[in-house]
C-alpha cells in the first residue's frame, strides 16, 4: 500500500497550528505534517445564540483562533506564516453546546447529561492561507466541520466522580477524552474517531486536495469523486517544489488523467517518484534563518538604545517616526525602519498615533530606569560587538581580540582596554551596575549567610551586590575591594540609605595588594576573566586570608560537564574568549579549584537567568 498523503503539500511551507491541544499536535505530527505551535489567544466566547447551527459556531471559533494567530505573527514576527490551522471542538446534546468544563461541578453536569445517550461531536477547522504585501496581511480562509456521533453507557455516580477526580475531563470539550480513560464511558462511535479526539484528519486531507488540486473542467463533466484522498499519483502534482509560494496550486491540464491510465507499472514509477520528491524536499529551515538574522536584530536593539529612542519615548508617547528622527538626529526614513523592527521585536507598540514604549522598554531600555540595562547595551554596542567581528581570529588564535580593535598591544585587560579612558571606564561600570542590580538580590539570598559578620566583595565594582548583602543581613559589614580608579567613581553609584553605614570601599589590586580581612569572601563574575594561573593566584590569596570556617561565595555561569546544554554558558564561553584572558568553567572544574585551595562543603544554587552561586567553607590546612 502506498501511503503518500496530500499533507506532503505543506511540507515546505511555514505551517502554524493555532492550538495548544497536545492531541491535535499528535494527530497532525503523526500524519507527517511539520508545523510550529502558536496557541491562539482568541477567547472562546462568541454568542452561541447568534449561530443557526452548532457547527457554524465551531467553524467561526476555529477561524477566529487562526486569524488571531496569523495577525499576531504578522505584526510581531518578521516572517508571516504561510498557513495557519485553527480548530474548535464542541459537544452537543439536546440542542445544548458543551465546551470545556470550568470546574468539577461543571464536568459533573456535562457528563451526567451525556450518560446513556447519544451526542454529537463537532470540530470546526479553518485553514488560513496568509501572504503579505506592502506590510499588509492578506488571508484566504477555507473552513469545514466534521460531525461524529458518540453513545455513552449509563454512568453510575461512582464511576462519574471517579472519572472527574482523575482530572482528565478538565481541558476537554464535553468533559471527556475518548483516547484515554474516557474511552471506557463510550459504547459506540459513528463517524471519524479522530474528530472526537480533536482533529478530523481525514476531512482535513480531503480539504487539502480540494484546495491544492481543484477539479478540471473535464472532470466536472463526469461524476467526480471528491471523497477520496489521492495517493501516489497525485502527490507529484500536489508538491510545488518549483513553484513555491503559499497559494494553493492550479493543476496543469491533462496531467491527472494521463497518470491515471499508466496502470500498475506507472503506479510503481510514480511511487518511487513520490518518495524521491519527499526525500529531496527538506523542511523549510526556519530556525536556521532566524539564527542567521539574530545579529541584525541585536544590532537594531543596540542602535535604538544608542540613539536613546526609548528615552525619548519614555518622556513622551506616542510619537511619529519623523518626530523621533529629529530628536535623535537621524533620517526619517531610517528611523521609521528601525522603529518598525523594534515594534516587531515587541519593544515598541505601534498604532495610528505613533510609537510608544512597551513595559519592557520602559523598565530596562530607558537609561534613567531603576533597573536599566542601557549601560550594558552600550557596552555591547561599543565594545563587545567590535570584538565579535573578530570572532574568526579569536577562534583561530585562541585569544581575545582587543589588540585588533584598539590597534595596539593590551597587557592589562582592565587598565589598557576597559579602563583606557574615563569614558570607557564609566561605560563598563554602568554595564556591570545594571546587570548586578538585577541579579544581586538572588545572589544575596541564594544561601543563608547570616553566620558571617564581615564580607569582602572582591572586584565589587559599584557596590550593587554589597548593597543587597547589607540589606539582607543587617549585622554584616561589607568591604567592596576594587581598583583605585573604580573606587573613585563608585561613589556616584551609591544611593544614600540605611545600608550606607554597612558598606566601605577599599582600593587595591587583588593580585598584588593584601586583601581586606573578612569572614566571607565574594567573587562574583571575577574568575571567568582570568587564566588558570591567575585564578590559582587569586584563590590562594583568598585562602591565606581566611580562617577555618570562613566562607567563599563564588558566582559564575556554570557550564555543564559535557559542555552541551547551558546555551547561556556556551555563548558566555565565546564572549570570554573574544574579551578576556579567562574562560567559563564547569561546576566540576570550580569544585576542583576550590578544594585544591582548601575550600570544601561546596553547595551550588542555580539562579534565575544564567548565573549560578557556589558557597564553600575554608577548612583548616
Ligand atoms: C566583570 S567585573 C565584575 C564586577 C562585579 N563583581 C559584578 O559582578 O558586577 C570585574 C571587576 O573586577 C575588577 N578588577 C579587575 N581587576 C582587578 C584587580 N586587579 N584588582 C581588583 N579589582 C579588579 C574590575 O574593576 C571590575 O569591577
Amino acid at each position: 500500500m502506498v501511503l503518500c498523503p496530500v499533507i506532503g503539500k505543506l511540507l515546505h511551507k511555514r505551517v502554524v497550528l493555532a492550538s495548544a491541544s497536545p492531541r491535535r499536535q499528535e494527530i497532525l505530527s503523526n500524519a507527517g505534517l511539520r508545523f510550529e505551535v502558536v496557541p491562539s489567544r482568541f477567547k472562546e466566547k462568541l454568542d452561541k445564540a447568534s449561530f443557526a447551527t452548532p457547527y457554524e459556531y465551531a467553524m467561526e471559533t476555529a477561524k477566529q483562533k487562526a486569524l488571531e494567530v496569523a495577525t499576531r505573527m504578522h505584526q510581531k514576527d518578521l516572517r508571516t506564516p504561510d498557513v495557519v490551522i485553527g480548530a474548535d471542538t464542541i459537544v452537543t446534546v439536546g440542542g445544548l453546546i458543551l465546551e470545556k468544563p470550568v470546574d468539577k461541578q461543571d464536568a459533573y453536569r456535562m457528563l451526567s447529561r451525556l450518560s446513556g445517550k447519544e451526542h454529537s461531536v463537532f470540530t470546526g477547522v479553518a485553514i488560513v492561507h496568509c501572504s503579505s504585501n506592502d506590510r499588509q496581511l492578506h488571508t484566504r480562509v477555507s473552513e469545514f466541520y466534521e460531525e461524529t456521533t458518540v453513545k455513552f453507557s449509563e454512568l453510575s455516580e461512582e464511576l462519574l466522580w471517579e472519572y472527574i477526580h482523575s482530572g482528565e475531563p478538565m481541558d476537554k470539550a464535553g468533559g471527556y477524552g475518548i483516547q484515554a480513560l474516557g474511552g471506557m464511558l463510550v459504547e459506540s462511535v459513528h463517524g471519524d474517531f479522530l474528530n472526537v479526539v480533536g482533529f478530523p484528519l481525514n476531512h482535513f486531507c480531503k480539504q487539502l486536495v480540494e484546495l491544492y488540486y481543484p477539479p478540471r473542467p473535464e472532470d466536472l463533466r463526469q461524476p467526480v469523486q471528491h471523497d477520496c484522498i489521492p495517493a501516489v499519483d497525485t502527490f507529484e502534482d500536489l508538491s510545488d517544489v518549483e513553484g513555491g509560494g503559499s497559494e494553493p496550486a492550479q493543476r496543469e491540464t491533462g496531467s491527472r488523467d494521463e497518470k491515471a491510465e499508466v496502470g500498475a507499472a506507472g503506479q510503481a514509477t510514480a511511487e518511487a517518484e513520490c518518495h524521491r520528491t519527499r526525500a529531496t524536499l527538506p523542511p523549510f529551515p526556519t530556525r536556521l534563518l532566524e539564527l542567521l538574522d539574530g545579529f541584525k536584530l541585536s544590532k537594531a536593539l543596540l542602535t535604538a538604545c544608542k540613539l536613546k529612542v526609548f528615552d525619548w519615548l519614555k518622556r513622551e508617547a506616542p510619537q511619529k517616526a519623523p518626530d523621533i528622527a529629529s530628536k535623535v538626529d537621524a533620517s526619517a526614513c531610517g528611523t521609521e525602519k528601525l522603529l518598525d523592527v523594534c515594534a516587531a521585536m515587541g519593544l515598541l507598540e505601534k498604532t495610528e498615533q505613533g510609537y510608544s514604549n512597551t513595559e519592557t522598554a520602559n523598565l530596562y531600555l530607558a537609561s534613567d530606569s531603576e533597573y536599566s540595562l542601557h549601560g550594558f547595551m552600550l557596552q555591547n554596542n561599543d565594545v563587545i560587538w567590535n570584538l565579535f567581528t573578530y570572532l574568526e581570529f579569536a577562534i583561530r588564535e585562541g585569544r581575545n581580540q582587543h589588540h585588533r580593535v584598539l590597534g595596539k598591544k593590551v597587557e592589562d585587560l582592565f587598565q589598557d582596554a576597559y579602563y583606557r579612558s574615563p569614558e570607557t571606564q564609566l561605560r563598563f561600570m554602568q554595564a556591570m551596575h545594571g546587570v548586578a542590580k538585577l541579579t544581586a538580590r538572588q545572589v544575596a539570598t541564594a544561601f543563608d549567610l547570616s553566620r558571617f559578620s564581615s564580607a569582602c566583595d572582591m572586584g565589587g565594582c559599584t557596590g550593587a551586590l554589597a548593597r543587597e548583602l547589607a540589606r539582607e543581613y543587617p549585622r554584616l559589614q561589607v568591604t567592596v575591594f576594587d581598583l583605585p580608579d573604580v573606587v573613585e567613581l563608585a561613589v556616584h553609584f551609591q544611593p544614600a540609605g540605611p545600608q550606607a553605614a554597612q558598606i566601605h570601599f577599599a582600593a587595591g589590586d587583588f593580585f598584588r595588594d593584601p586583601l581586606p580581612s573578612a569572614e566571607l569572601y565574594v567573587l562574583c563574575r571575577i574568575l571567568h576573566n582570568w587564566s588558570d594561573d591567575k585564578v590559582h593566584k587569586l584563590l590562594s590569596k583568598v585562602a591565606e586570608s581566611c580562617k577555618p570556617g570562613a566562607g567563599l561565595l563564588l558566582v559564575e555561569t556554570l557550564l555543564d560537564e559535557e559542555k552541551r546544554e547551558a546555551q547561556g554558558g556556551l555563548i558566555q564561553s565565546l564572549n570570554m574568549l573574544v574579551q578576556t584572558e579567562g574562560r567559563q568553567r564547569s561546576r566540576g572544574e570550580y569544585q576542583c579549584l576550590l578544594e585544591l585551595h582548601g575550600f570544601h562543603q561546596v553547595q551550588v544554587v542555580h539562579l534565575e537567568g544564567v548565573l549560578d552561586a557556589m558557597l564553600a567553607t575554608r577548612v583548616a590546612p
